[in-house]
């Protein structure tokens, strides 16, 4: 059979190395993927909407949408739940789109025991002071959450090898391009493997 359904791409790494924002400028220049809105237990930070930058869940919410199965993966991060809704990534995959996740790194090995042909990518800082730098100039964390996302960063940067590609986030522009010349190259990939298949089936 030719897998007709969409690729799932995850794009994961360290707090503060950049995921969100390359993100963005990838979808301002691809309409084809289709984003995955996360549910969290995090409070929302100034300009954040519920239904766009995430689902915000009380802590009995989210616990209610692991128990019932609604999550392909969750994890606790720095003290609260982030997860990825199955319902839209399935559907939206069965229909044959690509869906892009952004997750950091215990969700993302969850994600390949049940996705294995999903495409992992792993974004890392040209240095960790540049990603204190990055965390904490974003202003968002308070010092000691700060201090909390560089020591997970520290671990998380030691699983890049459990992924497909790694790019580095030096400057916003090579980052961006070089994660949309892995969407194309899988789609390359998945279209010669197509093509094999039909050419077999006309032998
Ligand atoms: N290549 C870059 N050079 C300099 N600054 C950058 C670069 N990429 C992102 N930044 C800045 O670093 C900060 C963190 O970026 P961003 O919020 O996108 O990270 P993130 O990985 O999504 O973080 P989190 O996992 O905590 O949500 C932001 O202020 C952003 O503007
Ligand atoms: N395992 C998951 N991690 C997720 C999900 N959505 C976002 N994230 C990651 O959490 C951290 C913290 O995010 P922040 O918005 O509080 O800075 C970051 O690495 C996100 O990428 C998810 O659904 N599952």
């Amino acid at each position: 059979m030719i897998d007709e359904k969409g690729i799932l791409f995850i794009l994961s790494g360290p707090s503060g190395v950049g995921k969100g924002t390359v993100r963005k400028a990838l979808f301002e220049q691809s309409t084809d993927l289709r984003y995955s809105i996360s549910m969290t237990t995090r409070a929302p930070r100034e300009g954040e909407v519920d239904g766009v930058d995430y689902f915000f869940k009380s802590r009995d919410e989210f616990e209610k949408l692991i128990s019932e199965g609604q999550l392909i993966e969750h994890a606790e991060y720095v003290g609260n739940y982030y997860g990825t809704p199955r319902q839209y990534v399935e559907q939206t995959l069965n229909e044959g789109k690509d869906v892009f996740l952004e997750i950091e790194v215990q969700g993302a090995l969850k994600v390949r025991e049940n996705f294995p042909q999903g495409v992992f990518i792993f974004l890392i800082p040209p240095s960790l002071e540049e990603l204190k730098d990055r965390i904490v100039n974003r202003g968002t964390e308070t010092e000691e959450k700060v201090k909390n996302r560089l020591l997970a960063a520290k671990e998380e940067i030691d699983m890049m090898d459990a992924y497909d590609y790694v790019v580095v986030n030096d400057e916003i522009n090579h980052a961006v391009k070089k994660v949309q010349s892995i969407v194309s190259s899988e789609h390359c990939k998945r279209e010669r493997v197509a093509n094999q298949y039909k050419k077999a089936l006309e032998e």
